[in-house]
């Protein structure tokens, strides 16, 4: 069990802390490990009912909120990412301009073998989106880098100008997945995966009993399915891989190519451009994935990965399994 940590970003007001909040309440059973820079710049409504020790405050629902640095980023993860504990995800906001890159580069870059990238989250406030991209044209640039945008605060815009912005927002962002929220309520099905977890934090009153729970909203997100009990060809396959899907934020499963020498099947998951690829010699030999993303075209994905399938898996190349293995961890 891996623990992700999603990065959310996104200019000032935009509306980070308010996706935090309804982060929070909308999950249940997860544990969420938030790290901000500065508890006294951030509302964060769990820290009123909570007990704050040190840099870190503890939450009844088994959340914990963090500041600190991101020179000290690192450490706060080997903190947060434990076997059984104390968290299921962690949650940075970012917060200036230059930290989204660095904080990405830090999260990929560490060690702790528990510890996967989650993806960057950019929060893009719809009201002032034309304004902030006329003073700050580096928006453009923000918006390539991210995984996932949210286009917030739509009810402060009529809906021609949302589905305007939306195409805009698409267009910039280079096949990024968009999705339109208010008040930053997005499927947090779309962020990470739930954890089935019945009620192991021992609690008296906790954080959900105090809030209002949220509704669970299933939109603004679709995930395709791809089954093949035939092997996949490594090239083709690989191909599809790095040359993502429109519209394609998630992606996890296991790939099995058959190729002579390489029988066991690989797990993979992928968020945005980066790939996690590990040997997964139980799983059955069979290619088996679910992609979670906003506006997919599941008919292009199905063909694109039908396409991949190799019927003929000793007649390929073993030396073609490196454009595999070379993603595997060293
Ligand atoms: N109408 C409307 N207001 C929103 C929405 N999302 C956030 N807000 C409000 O916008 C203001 C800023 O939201 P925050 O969540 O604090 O934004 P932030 O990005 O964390 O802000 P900084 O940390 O200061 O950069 C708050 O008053 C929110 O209540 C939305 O979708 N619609």
């Amino acid at each position: 069990m891996t623990i992700p940590v999603l990065v959310v970003a996104g200019f000032l007001g935009s509306g980070k802390t308010t996706l935090l909040n309804h982060l929070l309440r909308a999950t249940t059973g997860l544990r969420i490990g938030v790290v901000v820079n500065d508890f006294g710049r951030v509302n964060i409504d769990a820290m009123t009912v909570a007990a704050q020790v040190d840099s870190m405050v503890t939450l009844g629902n088994g959340c914990l909120c963090c500041a600190v640095d991101v020179a000290d980023l690192d450490a706060m993860l080997d903190r947060l990412a434990k076997p059984d504990g104390p968290v299921d995800v962690i949650v940075v906001e970012a917060s200036g301009l230059a930290e989204p890159p660095a904080m990405v580069r830090l999260v990929l870059g560490s060690e702790n073998p528990l510890v996967t990238y989650g993806g960057l989250v950019e929060v893009v406030d719809a009201a002032e989106f034309d304004a902030t991209r006329e003073r700050h044209p580096q928006i453009d640039k923000h918006l390539r880098y991210a995984d996932l945008v949210l286009l917030n605060k739509t009810d402060r815009v009529d809906p021609a100008t949302r589905d305007r912005l939306l195409t805009l927002v698409r267009d910039l962002s280079d096949g990024v997945p968009v999705v339109p929220t208010d008040h930053g309520r997005v499927d947090p099905d779309l962020l990470f995966d739930p954890v089935d977890r019945p009620d192991p934090v021992a609690r008296q009153l906790s954080f959900e009993d105090l809030i209002e729970p949220e509704p669970h909203i299933h939109a603004g997100y679709e995930s395709v399915e791809f089954t093949s009990d035939q092997p996949m060809n490594p090239h083709r396959f690989m191909r599809f891989l790095t040359d993502r899907p429109t519209g394609l934020y998630r992606m996890k499963g296991y790939a099995h190519f058959g190729v002579p020498g390489h029988d066991d099947p690989f797990h993979l998951h992928t968020v945005g451009a980066h790939l996690s690829l590990t040997l997964a010699p139980d799983a059955p030999r069979r290619t088996q994935l679910v992609m979670i993303g906003a506006a997919l075209d599941a008919t292009a994905i199905t063909t694109a990965l039908t396409a991949a399938v190799e019927p003929d898996p000793a007649s390929v190349d073993p030396l073609d399994m490196l454009s595999v293995t070379r993603y595997l961890p060293r």
